[in-house]
């Protein structure tokens, strides 16, 4: 409580010295204190302020956002692109920001199910960031506020925030009917309709119209941790994937996402494709004569090849020096091995990271080739909304930085109910009881997580 007090004495000092800057038509206030602070232990499931926990392997950065100073919303099929512009227009060179958030699946289909309610787009600027790397903490507070107000109105938005910290869950009131309810989350497949469908898929791709497919299969669990322990569970298990919560209005989407939509830093870019997935053996020989044979599996090739092609050639739009290597390797995770292929280069001048993104997503390590129709069969046939499935999670900063993950391994949390969610790439020469035991296991991280 006594750092709290430090904080908002800063912050409330900062705008009475008028170390303030103009954020559009409003002005933002920014101070940063070092403490040591517990990380994802704050954070619990029916918190009632927005909230967000990145864990972030390659930076080695783990953040956690409570409260929300700025936000954005977006909505239709050019949500990404509104984003970028709303984002692009409030930042300050000056104001070194993060953004978190993410980008629904589809942005033509209403975003229904586990999440209903959400925008297409969701961006926001934390009141509250806690930021760990390279063994130091700290906090940063960030309060945007009406050009006319004063301290004292400054002090009140920080003294509510903090009265929302301190409420435990049972203070805390749930605010509709709907998120008590399971929600309405349309077709959750059993091991047969499962079956049916990628044989409808099956057919279409031996006619030739279609040359790869991604469908996906939602399942619902009751959660039986805390928020806290299902983050400390898949960080130990999955601790090399970016692991991401994001909490608004009473849902937490959650995810141990292992492939990266986009990176970029300081101009510099990586894309992950990953596609073609085999299971884990604890026995080491076992596990190696699986990794050979995904890795000689034609139909696993075929899968793979065709995400590598169509992100290359995407790429070529807003990227330079990309470098392409000739064949995938092996990603060993917890639960499965992928085939991947790492794709780098550079963003060309003035390109922005949602550039790179608009321009990928969906690849079809989540979508198909052509584009079109898979979208088309996944709308048609999947038989529920993908919502932020298989959308883009992840951070941006000022200065164009930041991480964009694929949302795999991921779940949807109503508290005390859960949707987990998982898909697997669908060619001409897919066997539909392979893909249902794929699905099985890509479920494994948020089984791990939550039950
Ligand atoms: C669609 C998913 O995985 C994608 C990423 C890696 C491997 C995949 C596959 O082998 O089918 C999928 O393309 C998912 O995990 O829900």
């Amino acid at each position: 409580m006594k750092l709290w007090q430090k904080m908002v004495d800063d912050v409330v000092q900062a705008f009475e010295a008028g170390r303030t800057a103009v954020w559009g038509t409003k002005r933002i206030i920014r101070t940063t204190t070092p403490a040591d602070v517990p990380l994802s232990g704050v954070l619990h499931w029916q918190l009632s302020i927005p909230a967000v926990f990145s864990s972030d392997p390659v930076s080695n950065r783990v953040a956690l956002g409570l409260g929300a100073a700025e936000v954005l919303h977006g909505t239709g099929p050019d949500a990404m692109g509104d984003i970028q512009a709303a984002i692009r227009s409030l930042d300050d060179p000056e104001v070194a920001i993060t953004w978190f958030g993410g980008f629904a699946f589809d942005p033509t289909q209403p975003v229904a199910g586990a999440l209903q309610g959400w925008p297409h787009a969701l961006w926001f600027v934390p009141t509250l960031t806690l930021m760990r790397e390279a063994g130091s903490d700290c906090v940063t507070v960030t309060v945007v506020v009406p050009a006319q107000w004063d301290a004292a109105a400054v002090r009140k938005t920080l003294a509510d925030i903090c009265t929302e910290l301190q409420k435990s869950p049972s203070d805390i009131e749930v605010k509709s009917t709907a998120s008590q309810a399971r929600p309405e989350v349309g077709a959750v497949h059993d091991e047969g309709s499962w079956r049916q469908l990628v044989e409808t898929a099956v057919g279409e791709l031996q006619r030739g119209d279609l040359h790869k497919v991604v469908l996906a299969r939602q399942t619902p669990v009751d959660v039986q941790v805390s928020l806290g322990e299902a983050l400390a569970r898949v960080l130990d298990a999955y601790g090399s994937s970016h692991v991401f919560a994001m909490l608004w209005e009473q849902r937490w989407l959650i995810a141990a996402s292992p492939e990266q939509l986009v990176r970029v830093t300081d101009g510099t870019m990586a894309v992950d494709c990953l596609a073609g997935t085999a299971d884990r053996s604890a026995d080491a020989a076992t596990d190696e004569a699986l990794a050979g044979a995904l890795f000689s599996s034609e139909k696993n090739r075929i899968e793979h090849a065709a995400v590598v092609r169509v992100v290359v050639d995407r790429l070529k739009l807003v990227a330079e020096d990309i470098t392409v290597p000739r064949a995938p390797v092996i990603k060993k995770l917890a639960n499965v091995q992928h085939l991947y292929t790492p794709i780098r280069g550079r963003l060309q001048p003035g390109m922005h990271l949602f550039d790179a993104a608009r321009l990928l997503h969906p690849t079809p390590a989540v979508g198909g080739v052509p584009l079109a129709g898979a979208l088309q069969f996944i709308r048609q046939h999947e038989g529920w909304p993908r919502g932020y499935y298989a959308g883009a999670i992840g951070f941006v900063d000022t200065a164009g930085s930041g991480l964009l993950s694929v949302a795999l391994r991921s779940a949807a949390v109503a508290y005390p109910r859960a949707t987990l969610y998982a898909g697997c790439g669908i060619v001409a020469a897919s066997d539909p009881n392979e893909e249902w035991r794929e699905t099985e296991m890509k479920l494994k991280p948020m089984r791990l997580a939550l039950g």
